[in-house]
């Protein structure tokens, strides 16, 4: 299949050091995306390769025939409207800048790893005239893209087929649908010394005057921000996570009661994580450490692995990606089941809002959703019921008052997109954020804080929660997601901060 039509994406160069995987990873990339594609060693003179095969780097005066002779063929692909993949190393700037000026539709993807890993890439490859010594010559060369490139940068500590995907999608460009799941292993990768803050590594986005910032623990989201106006009740880096703030709710959100549950003819027991109401509460990854996958300016995409564990003897494959765009934060979170048995799952994210008031009660909140879930002691459901004559009936904006919130939501109604808009705005009306609940999502939990442990923050923000499913959706079958071998699951939800009167709020 040729380019979708309307994606400006009309040329990806692959950059890296030799090893890095530009060969292995510009084919696979090209076959998803129906694309040719042209590997930079086949542009090398027969002199240069055997000046590298003889154990000698090139020179700039080598490599600028080279560069001359990939930009010529990248002119070819673009008048010939063909969009087209090709690899060249381009460790300097100055390559890249010969590559790129003058050729507007190109995007740049880097690919980044350790010279550890590529060293050991480099010797398990055979048949191959670049000789793993000369690895040194190509770090001592490398100039890393910059922002002002606008590279999308993904970690090549993972299979091609997910190396693959990761540039698909922060590249923005999508391929026709292929086999989901990364069956190769990933290799293990060295652990390099950290500065570990409270929530490890941070990750930030800027779109604009959008800001956010993405966490190594738990892929959790931090902070978020529109010209310098905070849309959520965070936390700082220097700050432990509390409250679920932010979270990514993983293979359930919520709680599941006494956390015992039975799964095709087997009794489970998870930890309780909610000791004081004997229930497990949240899923399994809000306090693992998630790997970055790959990013751009704008975006970031952050993995984990779900391993089989008591209560929850299933492989998951979980990723997240966090993307700014002109219509504000939108989050995609994936899972594949790597296993051989089928896996029951769900997932939420944890957030809380704040349109900037002291307490929540002056806030007004719409919640376009028809029904609620009654629950017991526990926080578990009990029954449905129609919000129409309560205090929970939020179909209109109205201010949150002293009503005390930790309630579910479902019957929700959607736009012509397909999303279900919970509106939280200011007292005055005219300025607020906009939670979307997309693909995947059938719940919503609205959560006011009047149980937080730190009496401080209680009601200060609102918890609206994009959940798959409702709480105990592992004992009550409600909503739950079966995953088979080799499926996926997808949700979906953002955030839109929006101001009255004449326009967009973003920049
Ligand atoms: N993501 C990956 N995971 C594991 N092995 C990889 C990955 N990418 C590439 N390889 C292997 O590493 C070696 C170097 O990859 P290659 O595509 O030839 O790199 P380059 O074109 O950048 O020199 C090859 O043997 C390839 O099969
Ligand atoms: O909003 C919800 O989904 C829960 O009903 C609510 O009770 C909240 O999540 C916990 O108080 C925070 O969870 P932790 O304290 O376990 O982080």
């Amino acid at each position: 299949m040729p380019a979708e039509a309307g994606q400006a994406t009309a040329l990806v160069l692959v950059v890296g050091v030799s090893g890095s995987g530009k060969t292995t990873v510009a084919g696979l990339l090209a076959e998803r995306l129906g694309w040719p594609h042209r590997d930079a060693d086949e542009f090398h003179s027969p002199a240069a390769r055997a000046k590298m095969a003889a154990g000698h780097p090139l020179t700039d005066a080598d490599r600028a025939p080279w560069l001359a002779a990939i930009g010529a063929w990248m002119d070819r692909e673009a008048a010939a409207h063909r969009p087209a993949v090709v690899t060249c190393s381009a460790l300097k700037r100055s390559y890249r800048d010969r590559l790129l000026h003058g050729r507007p539709g190109v995007r740049l993807l880097y690919l980044h790893g350790t010279r550890e890993l590529v060293r050991a890439r480099l010797e398990a490859r055979h048949g191959h005239f670049f000789p793993a010594a000369l690895l040194d010559s190509q770090f001592a060369d490398l100039q890393e893209p910059q922002p002002d490139e606008h590279p999308v940068v993904v970690e090549i500590d993972q299979p091609p087929p997910a190396v693959v995907a990761a540039a698909l999608s922060l590249l923005g460009l999508t391929a026709p649908a292929a086999p989901s799941a990364p069956s190769e292993e990933a290799p293990m990768s060295e652990q390099a010394p950290r500065s570990a803050g409270p929530t490890g590594e941070q990750w930030e986005l800027r779109h604009g005057g959008q800001r956010a910032v993405v966490v190594e623990l738990g892929g959790a989201l931090r902070h978020y921000e529109a010209d310098g106006v905070p849309l959520l009740d965070g936390f700082a880096a220097d700050e432990p996570v509390t409250s679920g703030r932010g979270q990514l709710l993983v293979p359930w959100p919520n709680r599941v009661g006494g956390g015992r549950y039975r799964f095709d003819g087997a009794d489970l027991q998870l930890p309780l994580s909610e000791p004081e109401r004997h229930n497990a509460i949240h899923g399994l990854l809000r306090w693992v450490p998630w790997r970055l996958l790959g990013r751009s300016g704008e975006a970031v995409r952050v993995g984990t692995t779900l391993h089989p564990q008591p209560g929850y003897p299933f492989l998951l494959e979980v990723s997240a990606e966090y993307r700014l765009t002109v219509d504000g934060l939108e989050v995609r979170v994936g899972a594949v089941n790597t296993g051989t048995a089928r896996a029951p799952y769900g997932v939420g994210q944890h957030p809380y809002l704040t349109v900037g008031t002291d307490l929540v009660d002056t806030a007004l909140l719409t919640v376009p959703a028809s029904h609620r879930l009654t629950t017991d002691d526990e926080g578990l459901p009990t029954g449905e019921e129609p919000v129409e004559g309560t205090e929970y009936d939020f179909r209109t904006a109205r201010p949150i008052g002293a009503t005390a919130l930790d309630t579910a939501f479902t019957g929700l109604e959607r736009d012509g997109t397909g999303r279900a808009v919970v509106r939280l705005a200011h007292p005055s009306g005219q300025r607020g954020t906009d939670l979307w609940l997309g693909e995947g999502t059938r719940y919503v939990q609205v959560y006011t804080g009047d149980t937080l442990g730190e009496p401080g923050r209680r009601r200060r923000g609102v918890a609206v929660e994009a959940m798959s499913c409702p709480a105990d959706a592992f004992r009550t079958g409600a909503g739950l997601t079966v995953l088979e071998p080799g499926a996926g699951h997808v949700l979906r939800w953002g955030l839109r901060p929006w101001v009255a009167a004449g326009g967009a709020a973003l920049r």
